[in-house]
């Protein structure tokens, strides 16, 4: 019979090397607090919380200077490595450091509210495809195209088939870094894993997840996520 151990298979990636700008606040985001802990822990927590889920690499500035003073650094379960300039950087030093897990998941640090059921929704993508797949929200509001520069409207966009892609994104860990690797050496923009994979000709599946996951990027998302993170522990709690 499997016990919890031996179904803990899979390792987490969490990028956590950036500085935050848009928020405008007076540290990194991910170093931000609701209730006793940081949006880094929180988002960490959210991912220890399957079974799945044997380790977390998590990639830091080199200058961090909030990581050392965290439970978190002396977790065994935690990696830690240095980050790069860019997400997609930091991303391929985490899964370089990845080692012994056929599947890799990769997971925002500044996305506390993920789901229990969404990231199990997530891991089952492991029995449907063997390209991998990513959370996404389908698009709500009409969506337009600026002018460039200015902000004026060009077009609307065709919203059926429009999705927000969220994180964890998971994906076999040898084609993800097949793919980030070849797209970062040819120059390609990247901004999450699936793209990487996309340049490289594959269609990661979307998984269809709640949209209380977001990204916390600018100041006013903070309490937001307090509430829908405050929503999903009373729900454990019950
Ligand atoms: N060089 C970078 C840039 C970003 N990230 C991480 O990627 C995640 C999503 O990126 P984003 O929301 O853009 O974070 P920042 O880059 O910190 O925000 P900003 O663009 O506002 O500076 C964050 O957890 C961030 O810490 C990273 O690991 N390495
Ligand atoms: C990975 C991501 O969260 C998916 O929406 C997003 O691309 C991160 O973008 P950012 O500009 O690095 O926040």
């Amino acid at each position: 019979m499997n016990t919890l151990a031996s179904l803990a298979d899979v390792i987490a990636v969490v990028p956590a090397a950036g500085i935050g700008s848009r928020m405008q606040a007076t540290c990194p985001k991910q170093y931000l607090t609701i209730g006793q802990h940081t949006l880094l822990e929180h988002s960490i927590a959210r991912l220890f919380s399957h079974p799945a889920i044997r380790q977390v690499i998590v990639a830091l500035s080199p200058d961090d200077q909030h990581f050392a003073s965290l439970p978190l650094a002396r977790d065994p379960r935690v990696l830690r490595v240095t980050g790069g300039e860019t997400r997609a950087e930091s991303v391929l030093a985490g899964l370089q450091a990845a080692q012994g897990s056929a599947w890799v998941l990769v997971h925002d640090a500044a996305r506390p509210c993920l789901h229990p059921d969404d990231l199990q929704k997530l891991l089952n993508v492991r029995e449907q495809s063997h390209v991998g797949g990513i959370l996404a929200a389908p698009v709500r509001d009409t969506m337009k195209r600026g002018e460039p520069g200015k902000a004026a409207v060009a077009h609307t966009v065709e919203r059926d088939d429009l999705w927000h892609a969220l994180t964890p994104q998971f994906f076999p860990h040898a084609l993800l870094t097949a793919c980030l690797t070849r797209a970062l050496t040819e120059g390609a923009t990247i901004t999450d894993e699936a793209s990487a994979l996309e340049y490289c000709g594959y269609h990661p599946l979307l998984v269809s997840g709640r949209s209380d996951n977001i990204k916390v990027t600018r100041p006013e998302d903070l309490a937001l996520a307090a509430f829908y993170l405050s929503q999903i522990q009373l729900k454990e709690s019950a």
